[in-house]
């Protein structure tokens, strides 16, 4: 690998861009528009000046960091890439366009991979005509500090595009986790949208405090965070849209989302990103 694309310069995009730079990769980062793209760069910044305050990188690395991304809006230039990451909004329609764009780019060597949490990667792979060289890797937030990552077989998915995956996850320093067959969710998210959903069905229904819902898991199950705060970090509209895909995939009522849930995201209250979710952010 010595060229890797990050599409997306979001929340992950620009994480992921971060830990490849620092892994020595040359990257390009690329989303729409330049000024998300700048946010993109801006927040790896600003990611690595904290490092530097906790005396783990030197001013001069982050320079060198820095330098080895470009952030770009023209799909172009992922002509060379030798694996593109995906991490782009998590829509099935917006992820085939991409996938079958990059498939008429990218040379056929080059392993197309998404960052998605919810969605499948064969029906991704399906706009392609490399569906063997389509793979999941998927990067926890924030990309930096987590050290997982889900590597998921999609139906059609080469055993040697699978293992440079895993390789290339290790090599990076995180700990990959194989998923041999994908289900919505994989194994991270199958396990905590769902109890994420229940506490906001228990918070929905009355029965406590948003503060307490939270309390109580800390201090009664020994989370590390409660879970309406950890749903604001996570986005209540990247929660949202992954309880649907449950709901729909395997048609069972305990994926159901709460009213008070749909309500909330179709107000844009969306947690940490939009100054509102359960808790407010604005003061
Ligand atoms: N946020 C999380 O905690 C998290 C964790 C793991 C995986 N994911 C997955 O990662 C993906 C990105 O999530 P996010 O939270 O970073 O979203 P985000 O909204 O922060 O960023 C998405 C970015 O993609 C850009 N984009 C849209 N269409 C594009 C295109 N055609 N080309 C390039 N860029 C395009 C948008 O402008 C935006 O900047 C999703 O598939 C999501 O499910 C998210």
């Amino acid at each position: 690998m010595n060229k890797i694309a990050v599409l997306g310069a979001g929340i992950m995009g620009a994480g992921i861009a971060q830990i490849l730079a620092q892994g020595g990769y040359s990257v390009i980062m690329r989303d729409l528009q330049m000024t998300l793209v700048k946010d993109g760069l801006q927040t790896i910044e600003e990611n690595l000046e904290k490092e530097i305050e906790k005396g783990i990188l030197h001013n001069e690395e982050k320079e060198i960091i820095m330098q080895r991304i470009q952030g770009s809006t023209d799909l172009a230039d992922l002509h060379d890439a030798d694996l593109v990451i995906e991490a782009v909004v998590e829509n099935m329609a917006i992820k085939k366009q991409i996938f079958a764009e990059l498939d008429n780019l990218c040379p056929y060597h080059t392993i197309l991979a998404t960052n998605t949490s919810s969605l499948s990667i064969a029906e991704i792979a399906s706009s392609t005509r490399r569906r063997d060289r389509i793979v999941g890797l998927h990067f926890f937030n924030p990309v930096y500090k987590v050290k997982l990552v889900e590597v998921i077989k999609g139906i059609d998915t080469s055993p040697e595009t699978l293992e440079t995956a895993r390789d290339f996850v290790q090599n990076l320093g995180k700990y990959p986790v194989v998923v041999s067959r994908e289900s919505p969710g994989f194994i991270v998210n199958r396990i905590l949208i769902p109890y994420l959903n229940e506490a906001i069905w228990v918070y929905g229904e009355g029965l406590a405090e948003k503060e307490d819902i939270d309390l109580a898991m800390k201090l009664g199950a020994g989370m590390p965070r409660g879970p309406l705060e950890l749903a604001d970090s996570i986005g209540l509209d990247h929660l949202y849209a992954s309880i649907q895909v449950f709901y729909e995939e395997f048609r069972d009522p305990k994926y159901r989302p709460h009213t008070l849930f749909s309500t909330m995201v179709r107000a844009g209250y969306w947690g940490k990103k939009s100054g509102r979710g359960f808790y407010n952010y604005r003061d």
